[in-house]
């Protein structure tokens, strides 16, 4: 249904890291990194107050060879890291595209970023700036996918929107099996019983225990936050 107002008053949005390497094997794309910005301005001139989670797949899956045999728990440091970076970058670009960026990290870096501050990121989003999140949830074992939804609870958004590579959950990766078709809509428990790959369990059930939404949608595709983000049909709703 189209409607003239926004949806969503608060959203958090997750970009994969893998996102921003466009065609690139691996790192950041600049093209790719200006266009997200550009359609996550589009939805802060809506009056939308957007958090970002980052992931760091870009960069430290370009680097993960090496730590084949390493201690998970180091390895996982290693991407949070990661998630650093291209919180850095993602807030430059931010910044330069004239919107107002905070990096707020959950490892401390003071040097580098802020730590993150419950009371100040809600400060900063009161503000309108866009406060991006930086080394997921500051704890190995965990996904970014998995910071989102912790970020998203904590700053009460209303909805976790996740751009990734697909335009949506599928009853199967469609990666892989190309006959799989595309959910509309879907519960938490369908998402978890049927063990769809597009997130982590973790993730999931945080989303479900504090009846937080979650909506995949690709994050290739021109317009499509705008769209979700005002109520449009766009990608799939994974509801409590
Ligand atoms: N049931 C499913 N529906 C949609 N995508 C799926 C599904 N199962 C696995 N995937 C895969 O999940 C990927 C997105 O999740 P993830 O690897 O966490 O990416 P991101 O880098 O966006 O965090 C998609 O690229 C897709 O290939
Ligand atoms: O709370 C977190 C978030 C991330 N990571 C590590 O950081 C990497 C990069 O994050 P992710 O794979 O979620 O990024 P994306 O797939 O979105 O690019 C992960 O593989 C983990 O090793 C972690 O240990 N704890």
């Amino acid at each position: 249904m189209t409607q003239s107002q926004p949806a969503y008053k608060r959203i958090l949005l997750k970009l994969s890291g893998e996102a921003l390497m466009g065609d690139d094997q691996f790192g950041i794309n600049r093209d790719t990194i200006v266009r997200m910005v550009e359609e996550v301005a589009e939805v802060t001139r809506l009056g939308v107050e957007v958090a970002v989670v980052i992931g760091g797949g870009n960069i430290f899956r370009g680097v993960a060879g090496g730590s084949v045999g390493m201690d998970r728990a180091t390895a996982d440091y290693m991407g949070m890291l990661a998630t650093v970076m291209n919180a850095l970058a993602l807030a430059d670009a931010m910044n330069k595209a004239g919107l107002t960026a905070r990096v707020m990290s959950a490892i401390a870096i003071d040097q580098v970023v802020e730590p993150y501050v419950r009371p100040k990121a809600l400060q900063y989003l009161e503000e309108g700036k866009v406060v991006v999140f930086a080394a997921g949830t500051g704890n190995p074992f965990f996904t970014t996918d998995t910071a989102a939804a912790l970020r998203g609870a904590e700053i009460g958004a209303q909805v976790v929107l996740k751009a990734t590579k697909v335009d949506g959950v599928y009853t199967a990766d469609p990666k892989k099996d190309p006959s799989a078709t595309r959910y509309a809509s879907l519960s938490f428990d369908e998402a978890m019983s049927q063990n769809l790959g597009i997130m982590d369990a973790t993730a999931f059930a945080l989303c479900r225990d504090q009846k937080l939404p979650i909506k995949v949608f690709s994050i290739f595709k021109h317009g499509a936050l705008k769209r979700v983000v005002m109520g449009e049909d766009e990608g799939t709703l994974v509801h409590a």
